[in-house]
């Protein structure tokens, strides 16, 4: 029974928690949106930037001979020239994007908060505005990767749910930052499960039949999360609403309930494609790579249903987040181009990061070596001799030729 309630006043306002190449870029088409769905968000999107100094490079059009090769706060540049000239050179982002070097002010009074780093750094993050965001703030996570603690996996989105007592969905799919930004036309899914507590009846108001659902977690277990509703007068945060945030005529949003899928394939992917970078590197073509990809997917899925069979849908993995982004990942993503680099040059994929991302980060190090840490220490990693393999190959103890050896023994 819907309890009666005003039509929404206030409008929703927006962070994205992070500033890198696909932070930046998100941060764009958000705004672009919110300037155009100026009924139910604030116009002005605060970005989050981890500041550093920065040098303008002189062929850049934001070179200022008389500052020269002083560096800048790269809040500053963001702010004066309306571009990211570290992670996301010649992009020109809209001036209601907003840098802020302040994480607690950054999500100061923010409704919707958008977490897009490293994942790497997501705890560090988390401890830092706990109890500085709004209690029914919602959140979505771009973040491909996942967290371990000792034999424990967790989705990203769920750590931050946890981490901040708000309800976190995940966005995923075949998107590289910079064809984006280029509003080159891609598709992503958006996994979110709208809590109970947040379902709205008739005319907007409060769904009294929501009362005695109970808000589930991954594993499809009552979460032990309290959630703080969306207060009435603000619009819901829902499909709808969040499908308006993140869609735009270049970027097409499928939205789906599966945030395991969507998170796990996102995160899983980067593994493969490191292999695929090695395999690529090492003189073998498509077909290997083809085997590989296959063989990814499966190991992907296998982990998904071994560890979270109770929420996992198998056809998320035909969704953006799924095979497309397996396939986009393993032909021209950052992680298949520095390890192809690193095979070619035989020198480690760290110091390839080091010598050549200029501050941008291969998620598929740390995933890998945390994803092997979990299976190892429930004695499963037999039965993923992929991911097994890149273990070995970042670390040195195996070589690209082990693969098929690998393979043949499951
Ligand atoms: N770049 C891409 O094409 C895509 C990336 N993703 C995912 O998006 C997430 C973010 O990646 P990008 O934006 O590409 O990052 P990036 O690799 O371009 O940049 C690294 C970022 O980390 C920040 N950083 C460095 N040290 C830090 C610290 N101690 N604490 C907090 N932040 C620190 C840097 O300021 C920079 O913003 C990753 O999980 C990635 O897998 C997902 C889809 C596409
Ligand atoms: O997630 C991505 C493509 O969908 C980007 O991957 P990289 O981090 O390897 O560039």
């Amino acid at each position: 029974m819907a309890v009666s309630s005003d039509s929404p006043r206030r409008k929703h306002k927006v962070t994205v928690v992070g500033s890198g190449n696909w932070g930046t870029t998100v941060a764009k088409l958000v705004a672009e949106n919110t300037r155009e769905n100026s009924d139910i968000y604030e116009e002005d999107v605060q970005m989050w930037v981890f500041e550093e100094d920065v040098v303008v490079p002189s062929d850049s059009p934001h070179y200022d001979p008389a500052v020269g090769d002083k560096p800048q706060k790269l809040t500053s540049i963001i702010n004066t020239y309306h571009e990211n000239a570290k992670y996301l050179p010649k992009i020109p982002l809209p001036p209601n994007v907003i840098a802020n070097p302040s994480l607690v002010d950054a999500v100061k009074d923010s409704s919707i908060l958008i977490f897009n780093l490293p994942h790497e750094f997501i705890g560090n993050v988390c401890r830092q505005i706990k109890g500085h965001t709004l209690p029914s703030a919602r959140g979505i996570s771009c973040i491909k990767g996942v967290t371990v603690t000792e034999d424990k996996v967790e989705l990203i989105c769920e750590y931050i749910s946890e981490a901040l007592g708000i309800y976190c969905g995940a966005l995923s799919g075949a998107n590289i930052a910079n064809e984006i930004a280029n509003e080159l036309w891609c598709e992503t899914t958006i996994a979110y499960n709208t809590p109970p507590c947040d379902l709205r009846g008739e005319n907007g108001a409060a769904d009294g039949d929501a009362d005695g659902e109970v808000h589930r977690d991954a594993r499809g277990k009552p979460s032990k999360v309290q959630l703080t509703p969306v207060p009435l007068d603000y619009p819901p945060v829902d499909h709808a609403a969040l499908h308006r945030l993140f869609n735009r005529p270049y970027f097409t949003v499928s939205m789906v309930s599966d945030v395991v899928g969507v998170s796990l394939a996102g995160a899983l992917k980067n593994i493969v494609a490191l292999a695929c970078g090695f395999i690529e590197g090492h003189g073998w073509n498509m077909t290997a790579k083809t085997a590989v990809m296959r063989r990814g997917m499966l190991e992907t899925i296998h982990f998904c249903q071994e560890f979270f069979p109770e929420t996992i849908q198998e056809m998320t993995f035909w969704e953006s987040a799924g095979w497309s982004d397996m396939i986009v990942s393993c032909t021209s993503a950052r992680n298949w181009r520095y390890s192809k680099m690193a095979a070619e040059r035989g020198v480690s994929l760290h110091e390839i990061e080091k010598t050549e991302l200029n501050g941008q980060k291969l998620q598929g190090i740390s995933t890998t070596k945390e994803v092997m840490s979990f299976l190892k220490a429930r004695g499963v990693q037999d039965k993923y001799p992929l991911f097994t393999a890149v273990e070995g190959i970042v670390d040195g103890t195996f070589k690209v030729e082990d693969i098929p050896v690998l393979f043949r023994r499951q």
